[in-house]
């Protein structure tokens, strides 16, 4: 596994500090709401579990899972409801909590879609950006890292299903995926 790795991009401690500075913006920002945050699976569930604890708010917590990337490196556009959320989100305050925004087309579907229930409010946190590969413009109001055009693992993310249990986000040796 070692050397499938070609750099660390971000360290436990650069994401750990990151998200408590994203939390304290949101903590600001929902004071006295009742915030329900959705992930989305399964990327999103390192900085789920890291940011939901180091929220001070109160939150409740659910799940979506789609999936438009198969088990390859670019993503498809075809977006598919792998799992829906639990809760009816209509009048609810609602952020989504992503792990990264690449092309931008999984989360300008998921906004379309969960604006049309009818949520109070709806915004988005993601821990990574890619602001050179984005295909669609999207309003993000919670952003951790904007990080090169490169092909990222681990806190979550995935190269055909492996990495995600890594602790640091890193760059994937191209020999790996063939580029
Ligand atoms: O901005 P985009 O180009 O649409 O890419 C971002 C999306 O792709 C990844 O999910 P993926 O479909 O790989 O599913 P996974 O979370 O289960 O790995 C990632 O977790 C985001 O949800
Ligand atoms: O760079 C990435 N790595 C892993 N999964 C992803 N999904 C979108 N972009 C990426
Ligand atoms: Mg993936």
């Amino acid at each position: 596994m070692g050397t499938d790795l070609e750099k660390v991009l971000l360290s436990k401690e650069e994401i750990d500090a990151k998200l408590a500075e994203l939390a304290a913006e949101i903590d600001r920002d929902y004071q006295g709401k009742d915030l329900l945050i959705v992930g989305v699976l399964k990327g999103a569930v390192m900085v789920m579990a890291d940011l939901a604890r180091a929220l001070s708010t109160p939150v409740t917590m659910d799940w979506m899972a789609v999936s438009s990337y198969g088990a390859g490196t670019k993503s498809s556009g075809v977006v598919r409801i792998l799992k829906d959320l639990d809760t009816d989100i209509a009048g609810r305050d609602v952020l989504i909590v992503e792990d990264i925004i690449d092309s931008g087309l999984t989360l300008s579907w998921l906004l379309s879609n969960l604006s049309s229930r009818g949520p109070a409010s709806l915004q988005v946190c993601t821990l990574l950006r890619k602001p050179e590969a984005a295909k669609v413009a999207i309003d993000v109001k919670y952003v951790g890292y904007d990080i090169p055009n490169e092909f990222v693992v681990g806190y979550g993310l995935d190269y055909a299903e492996k990495y995600r249990n890594l602790p640091f986000v890193g760059t994937l040796a191209p020999h790996v995926y063939g580029g």
